[in-house]
């Protein structure tokens, strides 16, 4: 039997990997996820946009309509991309590269710069026209960090439970390992 043809490209398991870990955020209108992966694909770090441990829901603010900066939340919360490097498991995260939903603001450049991340691979690039993003690629390109544009091959991916077979943990279709057929 073939191997399947449909499995997830590299680019799109950590884009998703990033995306799975924005479902984590509790901001109501915009929700990042960040995955740093070293130069073996090894998954290293992941973040998402969130306050600070401790500072909590209730008396830090998601809005950020406020004319005073105080009640906005752009004060207090930490981007997914400082998380991930903050989260990291290694010492050394040099050469590395970060996947994250929105191109990274100058703050982040900063932070991904310093840790030693070579490549940024990013899915939006909405706020290229303002002077935060001006900065980081101007930043990036001194530097000479890597940016690219991540194109999905896949539209969709789903993980839906109710469509795992509990029983044999197989999902479909088939997945080809689980068929007693090809050992025998
Ligand atoms: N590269 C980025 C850009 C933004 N974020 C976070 C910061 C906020 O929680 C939210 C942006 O809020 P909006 O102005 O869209 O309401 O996304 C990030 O984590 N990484």
């Amino acid at each position: 039997m073939n191997c399947r043809e449909d499995y997830l490209e590299w680019d799109e398991y950590f884009m998703a990997t990033a995306f799975l870990a924005a479902k984590r955020s509790k901001d109501p209108s915009t929700q990042v996820g960040a995955c740093i992966v070293n130069e073996d694909r090894v998954i290293i770090g992941v973040g998402y946009n969130g306050m600070p441990k401790g500072c909590e829901d209730g008396e830090f603010p998601w809005g950020k309509h406020s004319d005073d900066s105080l009640k906005n939340k752009y004060m207090y919360v930490c981007h997914a991309e400082l998380n991930a490097v903050l989260n990291k498991n290694t010492a050394n995260i040099k050469n590395c590269k970060i996947y994250v939903a929105l191109f990274p603001c100058n703050e982040c450049a900063k932070v991904i710069i310093q840790s030693g991340i070579k490549e940024v691979i990013y899915l939006s690039d909405k706020h290229a026209h303002k002077k935060t993003t001006v900065a980081s690629k101007k930043m990036f390109d001194a530097v000479g960090v890597r940016y690219r544009q991540f194109v999905p091959k896949h539209s969709k991916i789903v993980i839906d439970f109710n469509q795992i077979n509990w029983d044999n943990m197989n999902q479909l279709p088939d997945t080809p390992i689980k068929n007693r057929k090809d050992f025998e």
